[in-house]
């Protein structure tokens, strides 16, 4: 009898998967039960629906609508109840806990301060805060037998003017729970090159920043972001596929820009339901990651915001493995290159691809061995 190797992962092998997570925002993973807790706690009576699952079902709703603008309109609710101390260190905690009992090991969660100073904390408190939460969280994690480390990115708000002293906050806490800088927000009309001095100053330091780019606008945006400002990693980069040809014999060209990014390993963050919500794909088999992933880009795979678009890591990799028949080797390479990618320093990523994440996915891959040698006795048993 000849066995067959499986090679589409379960969903249950694809949560037990190690996982690596680096884009994440704090605001957009809240559980809908906590929002309306601290709604409640904190006498903001503009929800939309006060029972959890209508919540959840109406951040996702909410959040469908084609474009980024609206997209982002959700989190104004989010952000209200996120403005005091306790509140912070609770989303925090709950954050760390919900990405480790998916399977993430490491994860990158970003947040904006300047959005947190509402009931009169200062940026400082709020990073305090939240790290104060990460910690806990990862502590309540290995109580209850998962691992898990989370970073913070500050993220500075592309519209608006404070970039500057957002990156001054990020490398003062460098050494203590942050891990790096970000813009988001409006990307049309709101270039990168902006905050310029930002990105200048984190530059000088020896410090390391993600761009959200290449998501609503296209290719001048990456270009901004990668050229002018010296981006480590892109946020989505989905539209690096504007400068990919593929003829109709199958062969591929790349332009300059998209030859540069694959040249120099640049991350792509990528997130998929997100961009199918905003507009960026029109489904996860067009989505432009199953061509990246092709072409050996530095690919991938990412929430974005876990409550606008009820996904978890798993689940972003459950629409992929079904979209591209990926295998356990595949969510392994997308895994490697997130943790190569990371902010921690290099041994701490090479400690966690060679003891983490390979062994893991080293015993995922040798489960079909055991279960074969119980069927194959249970047969035998059978017929002798
Ligand atoms: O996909 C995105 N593109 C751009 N901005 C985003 C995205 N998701 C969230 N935010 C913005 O980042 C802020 C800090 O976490 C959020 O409040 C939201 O406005
Ligand atoms: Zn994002």
């Amino acid at each position: 009898m000849t066995s067959q190797i499986p090679s589409t992962p379960t969903a249950d092998q694809i949560r037990r998967a190690p996982k690596v997570l680096l884009h994440d925002h704090l605001d957009g993973g809240l559980r809908p039960g906590t929002i309306i807790e601290l709604a409640r706690a904190q006498g903001y009576d503009r929800l939309p629906e006060t029972e959890p699952d209508k919540l959840g079902i109406w951040f996702r709703e909410a959040a469908d609508s084609g474009s980024l603008e609206r997209y982002l309109e959700t989190f104004a609710h989010t952000c209200a109840v996120m403005q005091t101390r306790e509140a912070l260190v609770r989303v925090a905690a709950e954050c760390a806990v919900d990405l480790a009992e998916d399977g993430v090991v490491y994860a990158e969660v970003r947040y904006a301060p300047e959005q947190h100073l509402e009931a009169g904390l200062t940026l400082e408190e709020v990073v305090e805060a939240v790290n104060e939460g990460f910690r806990e969280g990862e502590r309540q994690a290995r109580a209850s037998g998962h691992r898990i480390r989370v970073g913070a990115l500050l993220t500075a708000m592309r519209h608006a003017a404070r970039a500057l002293e957002i990156a001054e906050l990020a490398n003062a806490y460098r050494d203590s729970g942050v891990v790096g800088f970000d813009i988001a927000g409006a990307e049309a009309g709101f270039p990168p090159t902006r905050h310029l001095d930002a990105f200048e100053y984190l530059k000088r330091e020896n410090n390391h920043f993600t761009i959200h780019a290449g998501e609503a606008f296209g290719l001048p945006s990456i270009w901004q972001a990668l050229q002018w400002c010296g981006a480590d990693r892109l946020g989505h980069g989905v539209r690096i596929i504007d400068d990919i040809e593929v003829a109709e014999d199958g062969s591929v060209s790349l332009g300059r820009l998209a030859a540069y990014v694959r040249d120099k390993r640049i991350p792509l963050e990528m997130c998929p339901t997100s961009n199918l919500q905003t507009g960026a794909a029109a489904s996860y088999k067009e989505h432009p990651i199953g061509l990246l992933r092709k072409l050996h880009f530095r690919t991938t795979v990412n929430t974005d915001n876990r409550l606008m678009s009820g996904t978890s890591m798993s689940k972003e990799f459950e629409f992929l493995v079904e979209a591209f028949d990926y295998t356990l080797d595949d969510m392994q390479w997308f895994t490697v290159n997130a943790m190569k990618s990371a902010f921690i320093p290099f041994d701490e990523r090479l400690a966690m691809i060679n003891e983490v994440i390979k062994p893991g996915y080293a015993e995922l891959k040798s489960e079909w061995l055991f279960q074969q040698t119980a069927t194959t006795s249970d047969s035998s048993r059978r017929t002798g």
